[in-house]
């Protein structure tokens, strides 16, 4: 059996001990066969990477996002969430080719392993060719097609709906396991009740989970409550959301009630702080939704509005815009957004990651601590929450593959992709002029 050997490091354990221990993975399972003293593992396997002078994190996972959208990073800016949407968004979208799809994927998986991101979720267009690259960068991930009604007739809509659930009960499992896969309605404004409802029971049919912005802005909240009477979550209970594996990105505006009530429920919410900043949509409620038992994941929502996919920049703008929403310093601490950024997440997409373990999957970066932002070394889970950038990042590895070594990306052509990218986006917005 093939196994990897990572060396010389510190290991950041689930319990948020750090301890200098080796880990040793089997790489024909892809999982953790041991995390040990250096002095208990024999040096014997047939890869190693060394992490002296480093910290061994489990690999980040964003669970929320549109990888493609990294096409249009600095597209469209200082615009709130529906005039950014429909006036500049959906019109360059409409233009999308498969191709820039493909393409806007590849740059978002080399940004996402070269800052120690492992695994994503994804809704978005043309899921099939996401599913390429997954399969190609090495990476892990919940994709789905994503879909919405308004604006369109009765017959496009519907196809949407089954272009979604075809996608999600065909490439569920793909890539030895590395895809999972969901239905993907895009919110409870931008689509009918009846497709919902579809979509939901269409979902529970094929056996995946539905993923669904929720409570993003007041505006999408407001005609829920003043067509229905009723709070947007308890809709979403309605339609027969909120079972469990089903995640719901943002959760900003939502009240006690429908705090309690995704907290009795199964399904997950993932805070994405930087989008939601940038489109001023508001302050999660986070320390209120962790305090009442809800499982919280962290996504970067996509390039454009955010404008990055560095998941350690999210998780120091978790910390941050939690205190300051609950007006309190003690909010929303580093080991909080730490844990959000990986078993939090992990757990919203149902992988068996984010932790640093025997038996968990192997999915791991090797945080480079030998710089001066990361010095001195009072307590290095406040580093991970408040000083580490993506750029620390020396080793990324995820399923046991090693994704990136000493910074260089071993699964892609980073800088092909990059160039290839320019261009791709060049040609896109000559397409909308
Ligand atoms: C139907 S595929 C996904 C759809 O969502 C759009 N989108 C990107 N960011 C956000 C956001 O923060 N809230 C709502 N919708 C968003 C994306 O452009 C696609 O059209
Ligand atoms: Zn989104």
């Amino acid at each position: 059996m093939p196994t990897l050997h990572v060396t010389n490091g510190r290991v950041l354990h689930p319990d948020h001990s750090i301890t200098a221990s080796d880990v040793l993975i089997d790489q024909s399972t892809g999982t953790i066969e041991r995390v040990a003293d250096p002095a208990e593992i024999e040096a014997t396997a047939e890869e190693t990477l060394d992490a002296a002078g480093g910290l061994v994190v489990p690999g980040l996972i964003n669970a929320h996002g549109h990888a493609a959208m990294t096409l249009l990073r600095g597209y469209a800016d200082d615009k709130p969430l529906d005039a950014w949407l429909q006036e500049d968004i959906w019109p360059v979208e409409a233009e999308l080719t498969a191709e820039d799809i493909r393409i806007g994927t590849e740059l978002a998986a080399v940004e996402m392993i070269r800052t120690g991101t492992v695994g994503f979720a994804d809704m978005y267009f043309e899921e099939p060719h996401v599913a390429g690259v997954v399969e190609a960068s090495g990476l892990r991930a919940l994709l789905g097609h994503g879909f919405v009604s308004v604006g369109k007739d009765e017959e496009d809509a519907r196809e949407d709906l089954e272009t979604s659930v075809n996608f999600a009960a065909q490439y569920d499992g793909l890539a030895g396991g590395r895809i999972a896969t969901a239905v993907m309605p895009h919110s409870l404004t931008t689509v009918n009740e009846e497709l919902l409802r579809e979509a939901v029971e269409r979902a529970r049919d094929a056996d995946v989970p539905v993923h669904i912005h929720a409570n993003e802005t007041e505006d999408e909240v407001a005609p829920i409550v003043d067509e229905r009477g009723i709070r947007p979550l308890e809709y979403a209970e309605d339609l027969g959301l909120l079972e469990d594996g089903d995640f719901l990105a943002h959760c900003v505006h939502v009240d006690d009630e429908e705090i309690e009530r995704l907290a009795a429920s199964d399904a997950t919410a993932v805070h994405c702080p930087a989008s939601n900043a940038k489109l001023a949509s508001g302050i999660a409620p986070v320390a209120d939704l962790l305090d009442a038992g809800v499982t919280v994941g962290l996504g970067t929502d996509g390039a454009a509005s955010n404008n990055d996919l560095d998941m350690f920049d999210e998780i120091r703008d978790a910390a941050m815009l939690g205190k300051l929403g609950a007006d309190d310093a003690a909010a929303v601490p580093a080991s909080a957004v730490v844990r959000m950024a990986t078993e939090g997440s992990a757990a919203a997409l149902g992988f068996d990651s984010g932790r640093i373990e025997e038996g968990a999957n192997a999915d791991l970066a090797v945080v480079d601590l030998d710089a001066a932002h990361l010095t001195p070394e009072h307590d290095l889970v406040s580093h991970l929450a408040y000083a580490t950038t993506g750029q620390d990042v020396r080793h990324t590895v995820c399923d046991g593959q090693v994704l990136m070594a000493e910074r260089e990306i071993q699964t892609l052509d980073a800088a092909a992709i990059r160039e290839r990218a320019q261009e791709q986006a060049e040609e896109l917005v000559a397409r909308v002029a």
